[in-house]
């Protein structure tokens, strides 16, 4: 049985941003996850969006077919995905469904998928302005995490992360496993298998139904893990392993999964991750001779692309 962990929880619109980012310093070193309030995304919104995803998933599957993810955008299917390359299972019991950036003077904003008007005609106005709120919670919360490792608050912005970044929609459907099916399965069967987000920051937002776990210290075996509870209108933080890189380990990449809950589950995550063309290279300020850079500089675009291949082989 997994214990339930005891988060921080950071109000993103506290006027005291140096205590703030204190917290924030703390829970990254320590665990890599807190919870986020006060972020300036309605309730109401976040009640749409997990209604639309309901009527996505809900759809035939042709239909979803139809939407196959290209580009990283659009719908993958059930055991579509392995997150934990070396585990056991056929691939995670989950489906799909990615937005990218939607303003992009590129290509990239014409990659993206949409359901039809005619079947969903509140689905993409409703994606759009849950992407753009939690987009700018994102880089206010970037802002705060610049300040937490004694840099300029505009750091992020000043190396570039954040001119086009990566950030990706996604959400989630993890379907009901009854405990029959789970008894008669030969294989391990995960919503979501041991893993670690690529890039800066994830903002997941769950309906309440339990499943989420993390493991604080991933280098020991057995592996702990814990439960993370939800907490009504918070957002669940974790860092990646970009922002790990960045910081050469201070900050954390929490190692975290998803299991079948005996219950249908849906969650919303949204991945911050830095510009295609940003190189992410070890902080001096986290480096000393004690404590050489452990990772050589790397672009985000091709780290993403090494990452994704793996998952998707
Ligand atoms: O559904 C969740 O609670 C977590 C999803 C997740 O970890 C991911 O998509 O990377
Ligand atoms: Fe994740």
């Amino acid at each position: 049985m997994a214990g339930a962990l005891q988060l921080p929880i950071i109000d993103l619109s506290s006027p005291d941003r140096m205590s703030t980012s204190n917290s924030i310093r703390q829970a990254c070193t320590e665990v890599g996850l807190f919870y986020l309030i006060n972020h300036g995304v309605e309730e109401e919104l976040r009640v749409r969006v997990f209604d639309e995803s309901r009527k996505f998933f809900s759809l035939p599957l042709q239909l979803k077919l139809n939407l196959s993810r290209k580009e990283h955008r659009g719908y993958t299917p059930l055991y579509a995905e392995k997150l934990d390359p070396s585990s056991n299972s056929t691939g995670d019991s989950k489906e799909s469904f990615y937005i990218g950036p939607l303003e992009d003077s590129t290509t990239q904003c014409k990659l993206n998928q949409w359901p039809s008007e005619e079947l969903l005609p509140s689905w993409k106005p409703t994606m759009e302005t849950y992407y753009r709120k939690v987009l700018s919670a994102g880089k206010r919360l970037i802002s705060l995490i610049a300040l937490a490792l004694n840099l300029d608050e505009d750091f992020f912005e000043k190396v570039g992360a954040l001119t086009v970044p990566s950030a990706f929609l996604r959400l989630l459907h993890y379907p009901v496993w009854n405990s029959g099916e789970l008894e008669s399965s030969n294989e391990e069967i995960y919503g979501a298998s041991a893993h670690s987000d690529y890039g800066m920051i994830t903002l997941l937002a769950t309906d309440g139904v339990r499943g989420l776990q993390v493991c604080r210290e991933k280098q020991n075996q057995p592996r702990i893990w814990e439960d993370v509870q939800n907490i009504d209108g918070a957002f669940i933080v974790n860092i990646g392993d970009m922002m790990e890189r960045w910081t050469n380990c201070l900050f954390r990449s929490t190692l975290h999964r998803v299991m079948p809950a005996g219950q249908e589950r849906y969650s919303v995550a949204f991945f911050l991750d830095p510009s295609p063309d940003c190189l992410v290279e070890c902080l001096r300020s986290c480096c000393s001779e004690s404590c050489p850079g452990r990772f050589p500089p790397i672009r985000s675009k091709d780290y993403l692309e090494e990452r994704f291949s793996l998952t998707y082989a």
